[in-house]
C-alpha cells in the first residue's frame, strides 16, 4: 500500500485553481520530492493530505486513511509527522513547554536523541528564536513520536548550509529505518541530494513524475569548448544542441542527443579545450518551468 495516494486531486479557492487534477503515489519507504515554485500549489496539497482544506474533486489517502473520512484519519495521522513552512510556535512560551505539549499530544520517545542532533535553546522562549532555531524546534516536533510518514514543508528554509547537510542526512537515515518521507521543496538543489523520486507541479499541474536519476539522465550534458566563433556558429546547428551561450573564446551548450554524434562532430574543429559536466538542476527545470518561473522561484532559494 503506498503511504500516500492522491487521485485526480482539485483544490478551487473561489475562482482560483490552486489544484487541477493531480494524480500520484508515495510509495511505503521512500524519499518522495514535492517541487515547485512559489504559488504551484505545493502547501494546497499538504493541508488537503491532512485534512486541514477539503478537495473540490478528487481525493487522497493517507496511510490508507481516505482524507475526507475525518475518523479514519485522525487515527492514521498519530503515525505521522508534519512541519509546516510557517512554524507558528506561541512566542510566549519555552521550547521546552512546546515539546511537552507535543509529547503529551501524541508521544515523544525520540525528544532527547532529536535534541542531541538538532539543538535550539529549549529553556528560552521561541521569541528570543532565530529562524534556524524555530526550524529545528519543528523538525524534533515532527519527528518526536516516531512517525512512519513525515510531511516536510520546506523543512531547510532559515537552517545554515551545516544544519542543512546534518538533516539531509537525517532524513536518509530515517529511509534505511523504512520510514516514509514526503519532502515539499523549491530548492532544486537539495531535492537532488535526498530524493528517490520527484513530482514537479507547475501553475496546479503535476508536470513530471520520475526518479531523480531519469531527470537528470534526460537534462543532457553542459559542454563547454573553446574554439574558434566560426566553428562554434557550425556546431550549434547539431541535433540536440539546446540553451546555447556563445563567449569570446568558444561556447557553452547543453547536449541532449546521442554522445557519438557529438564526437564525430567536435573531431571536425580544432578544439583548444573542452569541459562536459551534468547540467545544473536549475538549467533542467528550466524545460519543465519556464525561465521566468525559475528565476522567480530562484530568488527564494
Ligand atoms: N486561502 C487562499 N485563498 C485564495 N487563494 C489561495 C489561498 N491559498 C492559496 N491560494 C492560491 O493557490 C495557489 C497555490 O498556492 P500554494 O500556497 O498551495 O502554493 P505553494 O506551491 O505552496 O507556494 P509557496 O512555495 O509560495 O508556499 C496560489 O495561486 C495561491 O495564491
Amino acid at each position: 500500500m503506498p503511504a500516500i495516494e492522491v487521485e485526480s486531486l482539485t483544490k478551487e479557492y473561489g475562482d482560483v485553481r490552486a489544484l487541477d487534477s493531480v494524480s500520484f503515489a508515495v510509495e511505503s519507504g521512500e524519499i518522495f520530492g514535492f517541487l515547485g515554485p512559489n504559488g504551484a500549489g505545493k502547501t494546497t496539497t499538504i493541508r488537503t493530505l491532512l485534512g486541514l482544506l477539503k478537495p473540490t474533486a478528487g481525493g487522497a489517502t493517507v496511510l490508507g486513511a481516505d482524507v475526507s473520512n475525518e475518523r479514519a484519519l485522525v487515527d492514521a495521522k498519530r503515525r505521522v509527522g508534519y512541519l509546516p513552512a510557517t512554524l507558528g510556535f506561541d512566542p510566549g512560551v519555552t521550547g521546552e513547554t512546546v515539546l511537552d505539549y507535543h509529547e503529551s499530544m501524541k508521544g515523544g520517545q525520540r525528544r532527547e536523541e532529536l535534541c542531541e542532533i538538532f539543538t535550539p535553546p529549549l529553556d528560552r522562549p521561541v521569541r528570543e528564536y532565530s529562524s534556524g532555531n524555530e526550524r529545528m524546534l519543528g523538525i524534533i516536533q515532527a519527528f518526536m513520536h516516531d512517525p512512519d510518514l513525515v510531511i516536510l514543508d520546506e523543512p531547510t528554509s532559515g537552517l545554515d548550509p551545516l544544519k542543512q547537510e546534518e538533516f539531509n542526512e537525517f532524513v536518509r537515515a530515517e529511509r534505511e529505518r523504512g520510514k516514509t518521507i514526503f519532502f515539499s521543496s523549491h530548492v532544486l538543489s537539495e531535492v537532488r541530494r535526498v530524493c528517490d523520486r520527484v513530482g514537479i507541479l507547475r501553475n496546479g499541474e503535476l508536470v513530471t513524475l520520475e526518479d531523480v536519476e531519469t531527470l537528470l539522465e534526460r537534462g543532457g550534458k553542459r559542454v563547454r569548448v573553446q574554439m574558434d566563433s566560426e566553428s562554434a556558429s557550425e556546431l550549434v546547428d547539431l541535433d540536440g544542441v539546446v540553451d546555447v551561450t556563445h563567449f569570446p573564446d568558444g561556447i557553452q551548450f547543453v547536449y541532449t542527443g546521442e554522445y557519438d554524434r557529438l564526437l564525430d562532430e567536435l573531431s571536425r574543429y580544432d578544439i583548444r579545450e573542452i569541459d562536459i559536466s551534468e547540467p545544473p538542476l536549475e538549467d533542467i527545470f528550466l524545460h519543465y518551468y519556464g525561465a521566468d518561473e525559475v528565476t522567480g522561484g530562484e530568488s527564494h532559494a
